[in-house]
């Protein structure tokens, strides 16, 4: 399976809310319009008698195009003509409603819903909405729009964790506990290794002897060493002792896991701030990455902890988890459009190799069922 048919598969619990509200909409005082579909392309598309009348492809649609207008078919025929018919192609009703207030306002909410937040919500609609006021679309040209214009907002924050040339290139990686650290780290240090790159892992979350253990596993998997420290100590002695092996062993990346614990704020930031004070003692440009792993299925709350944890520690890009089995991914959109902090990878999956590079255009198409 292409990897955008497996991503759709794994957003399907955002798509399906978002289709199944998008076809509400619709139906909601639309009406019929008779359009031919080509289920299974027999012939060219160009094909004057059978040619779908006005569906855009999705990956076609331009962002800034309007709409072309439906095709009014007043005499579209009920059924098949005898072309179509020996061509096994059907007419299907495609139900349209003209875009007006209420239909706009129907489309926030849905988008609020999804978790995309209110002002990206009523931007994105806007966005639809200028120069199609009182068209009538159908709900695959919604989608087509929306994905086109989730895209457009993504653009600029899809980034892959940059690379320097600095050995070793440290890498502090923060979040809630839970968020996907551990998981993170693994996966990206089995795809590092892949490339070729060097690596080393320090499990900084010594106050949880379960969470060093699973780091282990990871790191088994991902045929990385991984430096663990016993239970109760410090982390930032750790992280030295990670950066001594690092240097020695010629690493190019070393990945530090840290603690998450979000209750008790000020000591979290004392123990992120030292592990960057120590750090520095053996390269001053250290940390050259700070990734901040976000759970999906927290939703709105991901833009909260954003908040915290760039406070905290200088985030210097995201790594969405658990996109798969969640209908709140709408989030990632509000995240890039009021942070537009990097997003370097999204985790859809529990497997080693269910972390996916951030690419906006089949993020959008994944997330809206756009075809
Ligand atoms: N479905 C799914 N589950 C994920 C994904 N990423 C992580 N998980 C699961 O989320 C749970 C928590 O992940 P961890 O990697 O342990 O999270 P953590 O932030 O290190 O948590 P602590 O060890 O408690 O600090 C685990 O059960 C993972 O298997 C993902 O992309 N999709």
């Amino acid at each position: 399976m292409s990897f955008f048919g497996k991503l759709k598969q794994r957003l399907t619990r955002s798509s399906s809310k978002l289709e199944e509200g998008l076809d509400a909409i619709v139906e909601d005082g639309g009406q019929e319009d008779a359009a031919t579909t080509a289920p299974e392309p027999v012939a060219p598309a160009a094909d004057p008698v059978v040619a779908p009348a006005s569906v855009p492809q999705a990956a076609e649609a331009p962002v800034s195009t309007p709409t072309p207008p439906p095709v009014e078919s007043p005499d579209a025929p009920a059924k098949p003509g005898l072309l179509g018919r020996l061509l096994g192609r059907e007419t299907k009703a495609v139900v349209r409603r003209t875009l007006d207030d209420d239909m706009l306002e129907q489309l926030e909410e849905l988008l609020i819903a999804s978790d995309m937040g209110v002002d990206t919500a009523l931007r994105v609609t806007a966005n639809i909405a200028e120069g199609r006021f009182g068209k009538k679309l159908s709900t695959e040209e919604i989608k087509d729009l929306l994905a086109a214009e989730i895209a457009r907002i993504m653009g600029s924050v899809a980034k892959p964790m940059p690379i320097y040339p600095k050995k070793p290139q440290v890498v502090l990686v923060v979040g809630v506990n839970g968020s996907g650290k551990t998981t993170t780290i693994g996966k990206l240090a089995s795809q590092f290794k892949a490339a070729g790159k060097s690596v080393v892992i320090a499990a900084g979350d010594t106050f949880r002897a379960a969470a060093v253990e699973q780091l282990q596993v990871w790191g088994d998997r991902a045929g990385v060493p991984v430096l663990t420290a016993p239970e109760g100590s410090d982390p930032a002695s750790l992280a030295y002792d990670a950066m001594v092996r690092a240097e020695a062993d010629g690493a190019d990346l070393l990945m530090i896991d840290t603690a998450g614990r979000l209750q008790n704020r000020k000591d979290l930031m004392e123990e992120l701030a030292k592990i960057v004070r120590v750090i520095r003692k053996k390269d001053e440009t250290a940390p050259h990455n700070t990734l901040l792993v976000l759970d999906a299925t927290t939703g709105q709350n991901a833009l909260s902890q954003v908040e915290t944890f760039q406070k905290l520690a200088d985030v210097s890009g995201l790594v969405m988890t658990k996109l798969d089995g969640t209908a709140k991914g709408g989030v990632l959109v509000a995240l890039a459009d009021k942070f537009g902090l990097p997003i370097h990878a999204i985790g859809v999956g529990e497997q080693i190799d269910d972390l996916a590079p951030f690419d906006p255009e089949e993020f959008a198409r994944a997330l809206t069922g756009a075809d």
